[in-house]
């Protein structure tokens, strides 16, 4: 996908259970995550705050920028930004550059601000060290 004239390569990996052990093989050489929560969803709330910070531990994650969707805004009984951001304890996450965005995927809310974080993000490091 190109967007804002950088060329973005996207790998969209399933967050099923089974499929998490192979994260690991997508670590190297990540400029960004983009972790996308079903705002819906509260039964998995506990699940997804718990792999969203094993996964931040990560050490070869540790320059990537992180783009929190909070996706399915579009359903009625979605949590807002303000309580995702307590459910997931987005506070004690320190030394990254961590942006939530409202979205939905279905009527496209919040896409664009969401790529435009990451993408002025990637790019502004990327000047910096250049
Ligand atoms: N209402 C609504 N439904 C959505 C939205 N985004 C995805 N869905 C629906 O949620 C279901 C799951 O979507 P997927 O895209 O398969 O979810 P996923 O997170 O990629 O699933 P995994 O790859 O298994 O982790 C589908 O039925 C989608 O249509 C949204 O913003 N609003």
């Amino acid at each position: 996908m190109t967007f804002k004239g950088y060329k973005l390569n996207i790998w969209d990996i399933g967050g099923q259970k089974t499929l998490r052990p192979y994260w690991r093989n997508y670590y190297e050489k990540t400029d960004a995550l983009i972790w996308v929560v079903d705002s819906a969803d509260l039964a998995r709330l506990n699940d997804c705050r718990e792999e969203l910070h094993n996964l931040l531990k990560e050490e070869r994650l540790f320059g990537a920028s992180l783009l929190i969707f909070a996706n399915k805004q579009d359903i009625p009984s979605a949590l807002s930004v303000a309580e995702l951001e307590k459910a997931l304890d987005i506070a004690s996450i320190s030394k990254r550059h961590c942006r939530i965005v409202a979205c939905s995927a279905v009527d496209g809310t919040g896409l664009l601000e969401g790529f435009e974080f990451v993408v002025n993000d990637i790019s502004s490091r990327i000047y910096l060290f250049s």
